[in-house]
């Protein structure tokens, strides 16, 4: 496994200037695989044993935090992260935190999955950071309440054991626990502040849910459907071709630097299991001077499986989402999107249903990984 640095100890005193100047962060392993901790997919904050200084729902905001020097409130400095009050002992005779002592909050992922690799973003806290972070995963189906998460029969699994963080730095964890997880517990010992969580890993959608929609989009990021490779990603990631609803701004898509040569650009897709494909959707939504001019989609039915054209090389309006029945359903467990020549796409849609055995594939894996 790639080695990740560790960082500890204090951030200097913020001393004017770029605050993100000083900041400490590594390239990460496993950042190619979804956050399931994206709001986008629904994830959430749902508790949190105090957030005296600032609220725990920051810790998933998209955007990196900010930091503005001059803003404070009326509990003391305005903070862009969760961030809990100092904790004190029982007496005068031992004024300090019991090595017991923790903060914790409840996060419920936005779609469930194998997690691979945790970012405990402590960007900012340079001298209120936590001494130690751990985080925590467990498999509890439903919409449980966070009464119900802390109760007594909720079984919980290590994914970062209590581990000496940094301040103002990306602490990256890799994660390899092959268990399916729904919810985590994230805990700062004994308090302090973290600005961001990312959560990054594999869906693995529920077989029985997909089973009763029937017919779905069956790349979805939140159906199990994972961007395994593009051929570029200057401005934004090819993952975001399969996220919920429709982009709301150009960055929501996919955008590709321009080329200069005579090829074009592609992403290639693993399905969520093995899938009959009956229709298309391609959407060029906020692409307007730089939409892709053309597509085709193709499919391929295991990793070693021969490409087969499923929508030949068609022609896309900017800002536009386009439809296309398929003649007759195309089986696969991979898709790819060419684009000619280059330029964007924003979203990604393959309607279809899983074929018996994609369900009692995903069915399998759904089991082995304690679902
Ligand atoms: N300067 C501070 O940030 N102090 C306190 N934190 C906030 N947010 O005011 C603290 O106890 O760490």
């Amino acid at each position: 496994m790639t080695a990740i640095p560790s960082f500890t100890g204090d951030a200097n005193p913020y001393g004017g200037g770029d605050p993100y100047a000083d900041y400490r962060t590594a390239d990460f392993p496993f950042t190619q695989y979804a956050n399931l901790a994206d709001r986008q997919l629904g994830a959430g904050v749902i508790a949190a044993n105090d957030e005296f200084f600032a609220q725990r729902e920051n810790l998933l905001v998209p955007e990196r935090a900010e930091f503005d020097p001059e803003h404070f409130g009326h509990k003391g400095k305005i903070m862009d992260g969760w961030e809990t009050r100092r904790r004190r002992g029982a007496s005068a005779g031992h004024p300090w935190p019991t090595a017991e002592d923790h903060d914790w909050a409840l996060v419920r992922l936005g779609a469930p999955g194998v997690i691979r690799g945790i970012v405990v973003d402590t960007a900012h806290f340079r001298g209120n950071y936590p001494q130690a972070v751990s985080v925590e995963g467990t498999s509890v189906p439903g919409s449980p309440s966070p009464e119900e998460l802390l109760g007594d029969d909720v079984k919980w699994t290590t994914l970062v054991p209590r581990t000496p963080v940094g301040g103002h730095a990306a602490n990256g964890f890799s994660v390899s626990v092959e268990q399916r997880f729904t919810h985590l517990r994230v805990n700062q010992h004994p308090d302090g502040g973290i600005a961001r969580l990312r959560v990054y890993g594999e869906v693995v959608p529920d077989p029985e849910w997909l089973a009763t929609l029937g017919t779905f989009d069956v790349v979805a990021l939140e159906n199990g459907g994972q961007a395994e490779d593009a051929s570029n990603l200057f401005y934004s990631p090819a993952t975001n071709t399969i996220q919920p609803g429709r982009s709301r701004k150009m960055d929501d898509g996919w955008e590709t630097r321009r080329r200069r040569d005579q090829g074009n650009d592609w992403i290639r897709y693993r399905l969520a299991a093995q899938s009959r494909i009956r229709a298309i959707e391609i959407d060029t939504a906020y692409l307007k001077g730089n939409s892709a001019g053309w597509a085709s989609v193709s499919v391929q039915d295991g990793e070693n499986g021969d490409w087969h054209e499923i929508l030949p090389r068609t022609r896309l309006q900017p800002d536009t989402n386009h439809r296309f029945v398929l003649p007759t359903p195309a089986v696969g467990t991979h898709a790819r999107v060419d684009i000619y020549p280059d330029g964007g796409i924003s979203r990604l849609r393959l309607y279809g249903s899983l074929t018996d055995q994609g369900t009692a594939a995903l069915t399998a894996r759904h089991q082995e990984l304690g679902g």
